[in-house]
């Protein structure tokens, strides 16, 4: 049998009065398995810090209830107390004790001599057991972190609430952290909730990602199924920066400036509207008369990806290194034939073909 961890049952939230406001969660249904990192990944106002603080217990539901180890935490009538829910959470801004030494904010609130032996292993698992007598402000931002992780983690907690723990770190020290954390949290056997609203960082460490937006659940998947099968549009532009085309039938065809689509149409639940595909689904030909226009070029380790302008769309497309291409640059652009598509609503797989 699974052993869920934490479940999340048809859980709504509103700011103030329910009749006066939109609600900042809708229905939302989520399971942890113990031992799983999931990401809970949206665009900035979607809910995502709102759902860690109910889980937390800092917020009431409006509706549904919340179970951690099979017990209902919080409900519209009753909220646990935070520090009876054995979690533990890590923040931004780090929120460390100023006055305090890396290892008496590992051990605060700690009693036991197990207690502390766990505190000076967690210390050696971050990396910072050199750095015992050291003060928060004598630390660089990655290794406050690390200490922040070692204190949640230290009284024994099996699941961590993180939100947005990395954004104010730069790059290299990020990319270590989420190393660091994803081997602390294996080696701690613990549940983890990472809040992020960077697609590489969800699909790069979590185990499965829940994609928010405007307070609903759009899908909850591993990174490799969310790729197979991105279940709206919205999931498959701001998770994997695909293209979004409208589409209009011509009975069971649908053409499009660059060309057709062929589906299953026996697949369709409702007429399909929106037409979604990678970068690497356009070909570009260089054409002075041509009707689209390259506005922008991002040089990518091994190719360019272009932001090409028509009359009805703003279209990312992957180029080669090689390619004389420059910004302002007229051109045509049509489908590769034969590359894998998907038309919504409804998440039908379709092939795209060439104009001839
Ligand atoms: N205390 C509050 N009172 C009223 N509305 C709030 C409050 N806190 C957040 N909101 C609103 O609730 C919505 C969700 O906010 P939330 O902070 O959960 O989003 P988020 O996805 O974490 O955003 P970000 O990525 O920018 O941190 C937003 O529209 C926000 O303005």
């Amino acid at each position: 049998m699974t052993d869920i961890h934490l479940h999340i049952n048809n859980l709504s939230h509103y700011y103030g009065s329910s009749s006066q406001t939109i609600p900042t969660l809708r229905s939302i249904n989520l399971s942890l398995i113990r031992g799983e990192l999931l990401g809970i990944l949206g665009p900035s106002g979607c809910g995502k810090t709102t759902l860690l603080r109910l889980i937390a217990g800092l917020e009431s539901p409006s509706q549904g209830n919340i179970c951690i180890e099979n017990r209902i935490v919080s409900s519209p009538e009753h909220v646990l107390p935070t520090e009876r829910r054995g979690i533990g959470m890590v923040f931004q801004d780090y929120a460390l004790f100023p006055h305090l030494n890396v290892w008496r904010n590992v051990c605060f609130g700690l009693s036991t001599n197990s207690d502390k032996a766990k505190a000076n292993w967690l210390l050696e698992l971050v990396g910072l057991i050199d750095l015992r007598d050291s003060y928060p402000h004598q630390l660089s931002g990655g290794q406050k972190q690390r200490l922040a992780l070692a204190r949640a983690l230290a009284p024994g907690t099996s699941l961590l609430l993180l939100d947005e723990p990395f954004c104010s770190l730069d790059v290299e020290v990020r990319h270590n952290l989420r190393n660091v954390l994803t081997s602390v949290l294996r080696s701690c056997s613990a549940t983890a909730i990472l809040v992020t609203h960077d697609p590489h960082e969800a699909l790069g460490i979590c185990d499965r990602v829940a994609v928010l937006k405007d307070g609903s659940l759009h899908q909850c998947s591993s990174p490799v199924d969310m790729l197979q099968k991105p279940l709206t549009s919205f999931v498959g532009k701001f998770v994997f920066q695909n293209n979004i085309v409208n589409i209009h039938s011509n009975g069971n065809s649908f053409n499009t400036p660059y060309g057709s689509i062929i589906a299953q149409s026996h697949l369709f639940k409702s007429q399909p509207n929106v037409l979604m595909f990678d970068e690497n689904s356009l070909s570009i030909s260089l054409n002075p008369c041509g009707k689209c226009t390259i506005i922008s070029k991002e040089f990518r380790a091994s190719q360019w990806i272009c932001r090409i302008q028509d009359s009805q769309n703003i279209l990312r497309v992957s180029v080669t290194l090689d390619a004389n291409i420059k910004i302002g640059d007229k051109c045509d652009l049509k489908f590769i034939n034969g590359k894998y598509a998907f038309l919504y609503p409804g998440c039908v797989s379709c092939i795209l073909k060439a104009n001839n």
